[in-house]
């Protein structure tokens, strides 16, 4: 249907509405009132003239380009809008409005639900439909006291109104009535937006003749407003069903939006419930996982060996509750400690000192700084007499009979003074069920289900990012609150550190758009996701932000810290200390307020020495003693407000601080207040609830990982099943069709052919190698021999001999210890009388990495390692533990040699992605290959190092030349 507004006939002034022909064609031709309250016939023909001014295409469709959008959108974005139609129209000029105003379809304007608000349409446009339709509410109520009402009824009723070819029809009628009606100057576009929405201008209309009625009511002119025919004709109308679905196609309660994310509330709520469902489920794993670990905890704890029935307490046996050497690996005991003090250390922990009884020394131990463990009170047999409390160790005494322990006191209750005066044990207990990360976790999820989408979140925009749907997301970028766009980068080329490839530079320029809320970096291994972040880092700082950076482990932590370091950037390592890495405690919080305070601290201490000196002259003067007392007193209390003063001091001066994923829940960090970037390194290998701990705390985040490297570890297969083990960046990844991921390509760390693997086997054959690195080998380095080994990027060396023989020592123990790890010993001297060679080649010792998934063989090869005291820097250590890191040469040893083919971790293909992909120059796998074959996975790695590299079959010790590799030569032959 399409009615041109001005050719139509109704002629009101004549006080006898014509019947229409057909309610599908209506042409009107309305006369103006002779002014705004009281239209008269004379002025009919000014009006109709003027209005035929902005003669408007009715047709009742789909909105055009151009048509005025409903309402919606927040303010500022609908002011925006309004301004810029508003500037549209003027250029046409003036109060006329332009050709595309003209020719819009109102078809769905005037029938588009609930009126314009008189915020939105501001007071001159109100003020100028009021006019206009008290002109026509005058009209109406005056034909009702000239007895003209049935002819007005009877055209009303013929336009139907209540119809949606009626609400058509009211609005065309309303025209002639609105035209005399000078528009407020440069509002134009709104006014005539409100001239063609139905529900305004009805609105508008009933409460104008409520007005002029009840004016009439007043003169006496009628007797009661309400029973008027023209009232009442008007509320039938307004309860037709057609004018009440009008009205709610749109109604408020969907259109009505939150202010900060410009999304219906309809949609927010929609949102909250994936969250709380999300919470939900996440809580409910969590609990799982948190069972599992404490069963698991219990095993340990009574797996601890205790003295025999039988045997006699005696000294000094009892202090070492002894375990087999491998158990040694697994958990460590030290008995008969009593307390000596305790003192109060940085972040609230308890540092408490235990010394062994008697003039012992402590006996031997595996124990180190930063073991969590268990501390009891037992009796005289070692047995566990008081519940766990769990800590850390913070150091081992130098004078050799002296341990300290960080006990957590979290509700200001030390509860370790029931230790004091008794018999302590102390248990090392890897897996230990940590409370602290438990509850922080769950904290986290609180605080996303009550505060994620307040306004007051600072984090708001990512919470509605990674819980909207696709529209939400556009819908934000829409109203111009988030933007995914890259940032223009200075001059990105002129990194002080790298020449940055292509797709890290599009990494780096998306990573610096401040109103980019979330930010995946996908990046395989070698393609500088670390480098990148460093970049990103303190780019950020120039463009004035603070940035919070986390990682799931204290080692990807220290890592960060480590390349931070030489950035000139002021940055604090928040943290248990007893927990950071040597070579970065230099920045830790602990240290640094340590140091401003040293000073303070001796000027202190001399007052203290002379106040005690002072207390032992005086301690006859009860007065005077209890005065120098509070004194002493009193210089705990200062010291213990400057140290917090300090600590705030270096944390706001911070520009960049750095924890684990649970540590961002420290309330040191918290009281910092609100970061503008948080950076989460290894995202792929932290549980989602983790993450949301310091990503609460920004306003925006970037997750960096790799999700084909390690996966969050999870003890319990249920919740592993129910997504526990899934981490936030995975999840990410794939939301709003990659929308949030940008990917590294190029990797600059490994020969090709180590690379080749990983790309093919990992990354769907993407991973493209720098050419500065495709083709490096060790024997590049100017110090390094040229042997084949050197030369070789690949190297395989399999304890079968050939057909079929293995070499008896190269079977696989399972660990007496009953931990479920494996070791091999052939294997062990294999792969130290590799390092060996390698490093007789000239490749230096630090560069060189051992690698095994059990930590049982990790154990076994650092002792042997450590019987050469040439190979001292080399490094020994689980897959796990090296993530995130590289060596030139790295030697694996994957253990499993069994008749039954069973290759355990060793098919974890995210496990021997990592493991490969640590070196640079040179990879030596060693392994029983036909064990290893029997998983498909590991049967194409061990194809393709054929391929591309060297296999070798050896037999420990063999230093004749029958292994093929002449351990005894220092020198070996080219391959060349
Ligand atoms: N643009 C570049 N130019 C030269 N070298 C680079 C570049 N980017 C990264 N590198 C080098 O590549 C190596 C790997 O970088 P980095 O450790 O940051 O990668 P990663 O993605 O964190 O690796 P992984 O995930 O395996 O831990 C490093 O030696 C780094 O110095």
């Amino acid at each position: 249907m399409s009615l041109d507004l001005f050719s139509s006939r109704f002629l009101f002034s004549s006080g006898a509405a014509k019947k229409l022909p057909s309610r599908r064609r209506v042409t009107f031709v309305a006369a103006a009132p002779s002014s705004a309250s009281t239209p008269s016939p004379a002025r009919s023909q000014d009006a109709s003239s003027s209005s035929r001014q902005r003669s408007v295409r009715v047709a009742p469709l789909g909105p055009s380009k151009g048509a005025p959008r409903p309402a919606g959108g927040n303010g500022r974005t609908r002011r925006r809008r309004q301004r810029r139609t508003v500037e549209g129209g003027q250029e046409q000029g003036g109060c006329v409005p332009s050709v595309e105003e003209a020719s819009i379809r109102v078809g769905t304007l005037y029938e588009n639900g609930d009126p314009l608000g008189r915020k939105e349409l501001g007071r001159c446009v109100v003020e100028w439909l009021r006019q206009g339709m008290q002109s026509m509410a005058s009209k109406f109520a005056s034909a009702e006291l000239q007895g003209e009402m049935a002819d007005l009824t009877t055209a009303a009723l013929t336009l139907n109104w209540g119809s949606a070819e009626g609400q058509l029809g009211f609005v065309i009628q309303a025209q002639p009535y609105l035209s005399p009606v000078p528009m407020p100057k440069g509002l134009e576009a709104l006014c005539f937006k409100a001239c063609t929405h139905y529900p305004t201008l009805f609105d508008h209309f009933q409460r104008e003749l409520r007005g002029v009625l009840l004016s009439y009511q007043n003169q006496g002119l009628i007797y009661d407003w309400r029973s008027t025919q023209t009232w009442k004709l008007l509320k039938e109308m307004a309860n037709s069903t057609h004018h009440r679905a009008a009205v709610r196609r749109t109604t408020p309660r969907t259109k009505a939006v939150h202010s900060s994310i410009g999304i219906s509330l309809k949609k927010v709520r929609l949102m909250q419930d994936r969250i709380e469902d999300f919470v939900r489920h996440m809580s409910d794993l969590l609990r799982i996982e948190r069972d599992a670990e404490l069963e698991f905890t219990q095993e340990e704890l009574n797996a601890t060996t205790m003295l025999d029935n039988n045997s006699k307490p005696s000294k000094p046996v009892e202090y070492l509750v002894t375990h087999g050497q491998a158990q040694q690996e697994q958990c460590d005991t030290i008995c008969n400690l009593s307390v000596i003090s305790s003192s109060t250390g940085l972040g609230g922990l308890h540092l408490v000192l235990f010394r062994i009884e008697g003039e012992h020394k402590l006996p031997p131990t595996t124990l180190s700084p930063g073991d969590m463990v268990c501390v009891r009170t037992c009796n005289s047999r070692g047995e566990g007499a008081t519940s766990c409390m769990q800590g850390f160790l913070y150091n081992l005494g130098e004078d050799g009979c002296s341990i300290t322990v960080a006990l957590e006191s979290r509700h200001g209750d030390p509860t370790f003074s029931r230790l004091f005066g008794k018999s302590v044990r102390i248990d090392r207990i890897q897996g230990l069920a940590d409370a602290l990360t438990y509850e922080r976790n769950l904290e986290a999820l609180m605080l996303l289900q009550r505060n994620g989408l307040l306004k007051s979140n600072a984090s708001i925009d990512v919470v509605a990012t990674l819980f909207g749907d696709g529209k939400d997301v556009m819908k934000m970028e829409q109203n111009c609150l988030i933007d995914w766009g890259e940032s223009s980068l200075p001059d990105p080329r002129l990194s002080e550190r790298y020449a940055f490839d292509d797709s890290q530079l599009r990494a780096l320029s998306l990573g610096l758009n401040k109103k980019r809320p979330v930010l995946v970096i996908q990046g395989p291994p070698g393609t500088g996701k670390t480098v990148l972040l460093t970049e990103l880092i303190v780019r950020a700082v120039r463009q004035g932000e603070n940035v919070l950076v986390t990682a799931p482990s204290n080692a990807a932590v220290d890592n960060m810290v480590e390349k931070l370091s030489s950035t000139g950037l002021n940055i604090v390592r928040v943290g248990n200390p007893a927990r950071i890495s040597p070579s970065v405690t230099s920045k830790s919080l602990a240290e640094i307020v340590n140091g401003r305070l040293s000073q303070f601290r001796k000027e202190l201490e001399r007052k203290r020495t002379d106040l005690r000196k002072d207390l032992r002259d005086c301690i006859e003067d009860d007065s005077l003693a209890a005065g120098i007392r509070q004194l002493l007193k009193q210089l705990g209390r200062d010291l213990e407000m400057k140290e917090k003063e300090t600590i705030m001091e270096v944390l706001s001066d911070a520009q960049v601080v750095l924890s684990t994923n649970t540590g961002a829940a420290d309330p040191l960090i918290r009281k910092i207040g609100c970061f503008d970037l948080v950076i989460i390194d290894e995202a792929g290998q932290g549980i989602e609830p983790s993450c949301w701990i310091p990503i609460l705390q920004g306003k925006r985040c970037i997750l960096a990982g790799d999700h084909c490297q390690l996966a969050p570890a999870i003890l319990s297969r249920k919740a592993l099943e129910g997504g526990l083990g899934k981490s936030m960046m995975e999840r990410a990844s794939l939301l709003h069709d990659g929308l949030l991921t940008t990917r590294l390509t190029v990797q600059h760390r490994m020969h090709d052919s180590i690379a080749s693997w990983a790309s093919k086997e990992m990354y769907q054959g993407l991973l493209q190698s720098s050419h500065s690195v495709a083709s490096h080998l060790l024997a590049d380095s100017p110090v390094v021999k040229d042997t084949w080994i050197t030369r070789c990027p690949l190297l395989l060396l399999d304890t079968r001999m050939p057909y079929g023989i293995l070499n008896a020592d190269c079977v696989e123990h399972l660990d007496p210890a009953g931990t479920g790890s494996f070791y091999n010993d052939g294997e062990a001297d294999i792969v130290t009388q590799h390092v060996l060679n390698l490093v007789h080649c000239g490749v230096s010792p630090s560069e060189i990495a051992i690698q095994s998934p059990y930590i049982a063989q990790v154990q076994l090869l650092r002792e042997k390692i450590e019987e050469y005291p040439g190979l001292s820097g080399v490094e020994v250590s689980t897959v796990d533990s090296f993530q995130g890191r590289e060596a030139d040469a790295v030697v694996l040893s994957m253990v499993r040699s069994n008749p039954l083919g069973a290759v355990g971790f060793m098919g974890d293909s995210r496990l021997m992605n990592v493991a490969i992909t640590r070196a640079r120059r040179h990879v030596t796998v060693v392994c029983d290959t036909s064990t290893i074959c029997h998983s498909t996975f590991l049967a194409r790695l061990l194809r393709h190092i054929r391929r591309y590299g060297q296999v070798k079959h050896v037999a420990p010790g063999s230093l004749d030349g029958v292994s093929g590799l002449g351990f005894s030569q220092p020198t070996l032959p080219s391959i060349s």
